[in-house]
């Protein structure tokens, strides 16, 4: 079974003028791949990659997710979904500034509301762990670095045990040394967890070391 399979995708965005912003595009990804997409501006892929995360129902063609086909859901089943099944990373990290490291990891599973508090507390220590954020967990998420935030808000991302995780230039606004330990973190959650990761990113290097690349330009899939 494929994590992704995204099945001639079109989409035209109608405003101001209309535009094919996605013109045809299929591809699979298998369970536990990490993937960048790569193009241009302006290419489509934060496109793309709105509509792979659910969030935009507004194209033809079909994809299914862990051999589900989500196009078509209603919006209150894609909510369910997404929350289930996806991690979002972004170029920023959008963490709750007031809050504590510990305190924006569990959100997103109270949310959810489908553990005891201690139990998720206790995962989302395991994942600070995990990221290296250990120590940090009673402090105020402003008050600590950059790279640090950004690993939390992937700690944030992993809380429900998304299946697949999907990153908008998630090392957009890292230097190299904190883009490396995100890429390894990625590479390690694919490898030994079987979670599926993909990226958009501008950045060669780090779609270089991925396990495959999807290009865009001007709406196609080029590679
Ligand atoms: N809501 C919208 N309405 C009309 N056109 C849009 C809309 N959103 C994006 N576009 C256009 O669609 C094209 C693709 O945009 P998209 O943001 O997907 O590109 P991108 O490859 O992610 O670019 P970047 O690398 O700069 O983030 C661009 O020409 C953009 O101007």
């Amino acid at each position: 079974m494929k994590a992704l399979s995204v099945n001639s995708i079109n989409k035209y965005f109608h405003k101001p003028t209309e535009f094919h912003v996605l013109k045809d595009i299929s591809f699979e990804i298998d369970k536990g791949e990490f993937v960048s997409i790569i193009g241009k501006s302006g290419s489509g892929k934060s496109t793309l990659l709105y509509l792979l995360s659910t969030m935009d129902t507004e194209y033809t063609g079909y994809i299914e997710m862990n051999g589900h086909k989500i196009t078509g859901l209603q919006q209150n089943q894609l909510a369910k979904y997404r929350n289930e099944h996806i991690g979002f990373v972004f170029q920023f990290h959008y963490l709750l500034p007031e809050f504590t490291v510990l305190d924006n990891v569990m959100l997103p599973a109270l949310k959810l509301n489908k553990k005891s508090k201690e139990e998720i507390e206790a995962e989302a220590i395991e994942l600070l762990t995990l990221l290296g954020i250990k120590g940090h967990e009673h402090k105020q998420s402003s008050k600590i670095s950059g790279g640090q935030q950004q690993r939390v808000a992937i700690a944030r991302a992993l809380i429900n045990s998304p299946s697949i995780i999907m990153g908008d230039e998630p090392t957009g606004n890292l230097d190299s040394k904190n883009t490396n330990i995100v890429f390894d973190i990625f590479r390690e959650l694919a490898k030994d967890r079987g979670q599926t990761i993909i990226a958009v990113t501008h950045d060669d290097e780090f779609a270089a070391n991925c396990d495959r690349i999807i290009e865009l330009s001007d709406g196609k899939l080029i590679k």
